[in-house]
């Protein structure tokens, strides 16, 4: 993996002497093109993500959401195009490069062991560890303090760490798996579909999270099919049609029926749609 300048970013990252914009972007995807074989499954799609916004991503079957989200963690290299993140160009071999640049996601399939408690399934794979090598052994102090940080600090949750998984809620054990991403003290989490079949009152719950998370200043991408949810939570919407964005909405500026027109046609019949 490589971080490079970019001669643009440079020039870019000075604040403006207008004062209009002091921050890069948080993610900034240029042109990115990516084929399986002969399917385009995301055609020239350029968009940017700011600091501290809960961007969802929606479209309808097929549009290229998981692609997208695969391209920013790692998983797929685009066919071409650049991302950035803070104005700097990365290229993502695989989701630790992805990791290593502050960028978490957390997957639909929540890949939670159930028989293990909260703080260990938060750490897996990462503990605390102490003494000097070769002896080094997990601290699990240090495990348990740091997961009763996360969770009441920064998901703002009063859960027994000690409680194993199963016994957890649909939407507990989303914020386990959020917790998990937030152990690697990342800037940016994408969340693939973190609402689906769960109840009312988990979806708030899981909402209210992911709101607080924003207020912190973590950029959340949301890749969501529940439209009422994104249309009430997101700062932005991002709409894919046939792998192109075909639009990038505010929720204060659509309703439902307008983001299912686009979603299933790429376009709006009244025409009237931002092309940023
Ligand atoms: N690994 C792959 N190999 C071949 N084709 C793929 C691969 N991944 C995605 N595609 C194709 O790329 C297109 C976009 O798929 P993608 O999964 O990104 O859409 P999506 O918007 O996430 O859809 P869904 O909501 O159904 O998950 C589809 O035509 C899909 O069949």
């Amino acid at each position: 993996m490589s971080v490079e300048d970019s001669p643009a970013s440079e020039e870019e990252s000075a604040p403006e002497a207008d004062g209009e914009r002091t921050t890069e972007p948080k993610i900034r995807v240029e042109n990115v093109t990516k084929q399986f074989g002969r399917i385009v499954a995301l055609e020239d799609v350029s968009l940017e993500v700011e600091p501290g916004e809960i961007y969802a991503l929606v479209g309808d079957n097929g549009a290229g959401k998981s692609t997208l989200m695969n391209v920013l963690s790692g998983v797929h290299e685009p066919t071409s195009g650049q991302i950035y993140k803070d104005g700097r160009e990365v290229h993502f071999g695989n989701p630790s490069d992805a990791r290593d640049n502050g960028i978490e996601t957390v997957y639909q399939d929540l890949a939670l062991m159930n028989d293990l408690d909260i703080a260990t399934n938060i750490f897996m794979g990462q503990f605390p560890r102490k003494g000097g090598w070769p002896l080094q052994i997990i601290d699990w102090d240090e495990t348990y303090e740091r997961t009763e940080q996360i969770m009441m600090d920064q998901l703002g949750r009063d859960l027994d760490i000690r409680t194993e998984v199963e016994f957890l809620s649909g939407g507990q054990r989303q914020l386990v798996a959020i917790g998990r991403a937030l152990a690697f003290d990342p800037d940016v989490i994408i969340l693939d579909e973190p609402t689906s079949a769960l109840s009312v009152d988990a979806t708030r719950l899981v909402q209210d999270t992911i709101d607080k998370l924003a207020d912190e200043g973590i950029t959340i991408i949301i890749v969501s099919h529940n439209i009422e949810s994104v249309l009430e939570h997101a700062d932005r919407i991002g709409v894919l049609f046939r792998g192109s964005l075909v639009g990038t909405l505010e929720p204060s500026e659509t309703d439902l029926e307008e983001l299912n027109e686009l979603m299933t046609t790429g376009t709006l019949e009244s025409g009237l749609l931002d092309d940023d």
